[in-house]
């Protein structure tokens, strides 16, 4: 990206280095200093969904000067133990950021947790929320990908499926014996998006939460993201030249002005295949479901209906 993309960042770290340097002048001219980059609390968050391209989706958003990310999932809101810790340790985990940056944070657990949305709002009522989702059968079946995978450490946020679930195939897990869909499996639970997003619009206004495709984040990410620039308010400044596609990985990759880089090997993972049947049977099931969703968003997502 050009040049402007790092500066800010690299200014960032320039002043951290400065102002956590033992040897730096204790006085200096009031005028003469420059800004000083401090830790704030997120005013944006990505709350999920769950294997629909969260990582993606704020990696791709630190492409952007006035972007400033968390580097790994908080947990803030949906693990009591942290948020005993209080809002002062929530604020130690964020980046340095100047004045006008966005802090952002993604946990893509606050989606689902119960007490999350009135958490939120307790910190910050005007604070934007963005809610990444994709067609609800392929989410499941990435969603079974990982826990299957699971087990390895790559993914020590999520708790561990139980024994013996994950050896077993997906159409075993997501269909009852009787025939009928399996919604206590946790993979379809989460794709029900519906029974989630109501509590949060509970608390919040429609216009603070904005949902993003990430079934179009994966196919071409750009238009997803100057609606996501208009949204937080920033300057459109992401475009293609911050991307590559790469044949192998089958992905869109980042580059800014000094790296490119790819998502690691747990994103974009291959899944298995799935009987087409299954598949057919379960986005029928969702039809309503999402019928549901789209009509507490306002807008339809035209997934597949079987
Ligand atoms: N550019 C790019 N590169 C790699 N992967 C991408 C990208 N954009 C979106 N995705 C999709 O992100 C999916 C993982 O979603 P999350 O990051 O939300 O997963 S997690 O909940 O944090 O574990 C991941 O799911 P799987 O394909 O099942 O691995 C990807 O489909």
């Amino acid at each position: 990206m050009a040049s402007a993309v790092g500066e800010g960042r690299k200014l960032a770290q320039a002043e951290s280095r400065v102002i956590s340097h033992p040897m730096a002048p204790r006085k200096r001219n009031r005028q003469l200093r420059p800004p000083r980059p401090v830790k704030r609390l997120p005013q944006a968050l990505i709350i999920g969904v769950r294997k629909c391209g969260t990582r993606a989706l704020l990696e791709m958003l630190y492409l952007h000067p006035m972007v400033q990310k968390a580097s790994g999932e908080v947990h803030f809101f949906d693990r009591d133990e942290n948020y005993a810790l209080g809002l002062d340790w929530y604020r130690s985990k964020m980046p340095l950021s100047f004045k006008g940056q966005i802090t952002i944070e993604k946990s893509p657990s606050y989606f689902v947790t119960p007490e999350v949305p009135e958490r939120v709002r307790a910190m910050n009522s005007s604070v934007r929320l963005l809610l990444i989702v994709r067609e609800p059968v392929t989410r499941a079946i990435s969603d079974y990908t990982q826990l299957r995978s699971r087990a390895t450490p790559s993914a020590p946020a999520h708790p561990a499926p139980p024994a013996g679930e994950a050896a077993r195939p997906f159409e075993h897990l997501a269909i009852t014996a009787d025939g009928s869909i399996n919604v206590a499996y946790r993979p379809i639970a989460i794709s029900l998006y519906h029974s989630y997003l109501h509590r949060w619009l509970e608390v919040f206004p429609r216009e603070q939460l904005l949902v993003v495709n990430g079934d179009r984040l994966i196919e071409d990410p750009v238009p997803q993201l100057r609606r996501i620039e208009t949204f937080l308010g920033i300057e459109h400044k992401i475009g293609r030249r911050n991307f590559y596609f790469n044949e192998t990985k089958g992905f869109y990759c980042l580059r800014n002005d000094t790296t490119d880089k790819c998502l690691r090997e747990t994103k974009g993972r291959k899944h298995p295949r799935v009987d087409p049947a299954v598949v057919t049977k379960l986005r029928r099931f969702f039809v309503q479901h999402n019928q549901r969703f789209y009509e507490l968003v306002g807008e339809d997502l035209g997934w597949p209906e079987d």
